[in-house]
């Protein structure tokens, strides 16, 4: 199976000539004589840029290459925007799998002799089909008997193990990649794989997927922005998960949201407002915006509110990445780049040893452009972005999370212009900033520490005197065996060395003794073998 599937990928790079990246120079002799071998495999798309080729072999290797393609569009640090643009273009339009097997997959996952057990109705035509899972409606009977409309996500059957096939193939290429690409070190593609590994393999598990929508729908609960709808967390496993069936907008449907009178600059704000309330009051993020997953409810055009599915990768952040968010963006936006660059050398985000002025100048020679805009265009993501590409190349290691928050805001910036072209990001985005580093210093944060250090204190208060007596009674004593095994300590060194001066002595003694005794002198030898043998029981004592 491997060695047939190793073949297909094979095939098609060659069939795409994507080994035309490889300059003949750099192949092996090994590879050259491999490639003339499989003759019969031309490159049938000659005219194509690379770009396209590229994508069109992704598409044609199926849904692990596909969603691979769609994580590199993402990475614009990496790749240059045509072949990242090419990229973004990639689609998972997959068949659907059958939904008698859905059935089957649900019944022994939740453990029924039938699905009617649990729900009045399955509609075995799936509601969507994705690579990784697929989603049926269905009607669960509730204990009270009244019934929910319910949505089931199964994830496809067999493809853990196609995953995990093509993510050794993708590591051997990776591996191949990082030796023969003339980028291939700047590439970084087995650290690129490894990553991909994580989130696929992250997506199989619906039951962090499930926690995940848990948690966000409490960190929003009562919010007029943000709706996540219901788990029922009882018949969620790895492979099947139940939730609350939502009706919302699409968010891509511009025209039935502008149809049902819904207050564009408003959702346009929310959409800003949700996400940064994510990062800095929860540091809890939905990671997987695509507008696939956004959807905004049909009840209040007027105070319109958004709908998240699909909750399998999130972010979070310490208060580390959150203050390195929010003093960088505060100084960027007052174009203060000594002081951006002075924060990333004070906080050892770079080495000491890096030269303010030339990562000041680095740092002005990009985002200056970005700010011939007038400041409500400013995209905060692509402030990021050439922030950390500047970063990288003064030795940060930027943090994923980080990486995955710079995307998820490019994915938000783009939904709100898209809905409110006029949308004034820093207007919108400036007040959260602003809170968040008053809240860091000065009586707000002291409080907030004595605040969170309460429940600790409440806790050991109670025990505080037991703990007291303890101590003034054992202090002494424990003090006492210190100084005690202290003693035997000191004691052992001296024997010691008495020891080693003994057994130097001993051999020396016997060594004089030999020569004595070749030379004659009989009994100054018998004495010196005597005295050497009375060192020897002193050094051994
Ligand atoms: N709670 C729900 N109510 C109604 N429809 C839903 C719900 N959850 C998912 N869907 C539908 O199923 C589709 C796929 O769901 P979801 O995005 O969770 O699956 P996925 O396999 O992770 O897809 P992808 O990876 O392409 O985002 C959604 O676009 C939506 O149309």
């Amino acid at each position: 199976m491997r060695i047939s599937r190793f073949y297909q990928i094979q095939k098609t790079l060659l069939q795409f000539g994507l080994d035309e990246l490889i300059p003949q120079q750099w192949q092996p002799w090994y590879a050259r004589l491999a490639r003339r071998c499989l003759f019969w495999l031309r490159n049938r798309h000659p005219d194509q840029p690379v770009g396209v080729r590229l994508r069109l072999a992704l598409q044609s290797l199926g849904p692990v290459w596909i969603k691979f393609g769609q994580m590199l569009s993402t990475r614009r640090d990496l790749f240059p925007p045509q072949l990242a643009d090419e990229l973004a273009k990639l689609q998972d339009k997959v068949p659907p799998f059958d939904g008698v097997l859905a059935q089957q997959l649900i019944e022994q996952a939740l453990e029924l002799d039938s699905i009617t057990q649990l729900f009045d109705s399955f509609d075995t035509v799936p509601l969507a089909s994705a690579s990784i899972a697929q989603v049926h409606s269905a009607r669960l009977r509730m204990t009270d008997d009244n019934v929910a409309d319910v949505v089931i996500k199964v994830i496809r059957p067999d493809i853990r193990q196609q995953i995990l096939a093509d993510l050794a193939l993708m590591d051997t290429l990776a591996d191949a990649a990082a030796r023969f690409l003339p980028d291939g070190k700047r590439l970084r593609p087995r650290e690129v794989v490894q990553e991909y590994r994580k989130t696929i393999l992250d997506e199989l598990d619906l039951q962090r997927e499930a926690a995940n929508a848990i948690q966000l729908r409490r960190n929003f609960d009562g919010s007029d922005s943000l709706y996540i709808p219901f788990v029922y967390s009882d018949y969620s496993r790895a492979n099947v998960m139940v939730m609350e069936r939502i009706y919302g907008i699409p968010v891509s449907d511009i025209a039935a949201l502008h149809a049902q009178g819904t207050d564009m600059e408003l959702l346009a704000k929310r959409g800003v407002e949700v996400f940064f309330t994510q990062v800095f009051r929860d540091s809890f993020f939905h990671a997987d915006m695509h507008p696939g997953n956004i959807f905004v409810s049909r009840d209040t055009p007027a105070n319109p509110k958004y709908i998240g599915i699909d909750c399998g990768i999130v972010g979070t952040l310490n208060a580390e990445d959150k203050r390195y968010l929010a003093e960088n963006f505060v100084a960027f936006f007052n174009r203060d780049y000594k002081k951006v660059a002075q924060l990333h050398v004070d906080s050892g985000w770079v080495p000491a040893h890096t030269k303010v002025e030339e990562f000041e100048s680095a740092i002005r020679t990009v985002c200056e452009p970005i700010f011939q805009k007038p400041l409500a265009e400013i995209s905060f993501g692509h402030v990021l972005l050439n922030l950390f590409n500047t970063a990288r190349r003064f030795e940060m290691q930027v943090q994923p999370q980080l990486v995955l928050l710079q995307k998820t805001l490019l994915y938000i910036e783009g939904l709100g212009r898209q809905l409110y072209p006029q949308l004034d990001l820093w207007k919108t985005a400036k007040p959260f900033l602003e809170n968040w580093v008053k809240q860091q210093v000065g009586l707000p944060a002291v409080w907030r520490q004595i605040k969170d250090n309460l429940p600790f204190w409440a806790e050991k208060l109670p025990q505080m005197p037991n703990l007291l007596h303890q101590y003034l009674e054992q202090g002494p004593k424990q003090q006492r065996q210190l100084l005690q095994l202290l003693t035997q300590l000191q004691q052992q060194q001296a024997r010691a060395r008495v020891q080693i001066v003994s057994a130097t002595f001993a051999a020396a003694s016997l060594i004089s003794a030999s020569i004595v005794f070749f030379q004659g002198s009989m009994a100054l030898a018998v004495l010196l073998f005597a005295g050497s043998i009375g060192f020897a029981i002193k050094a051994l004592n």
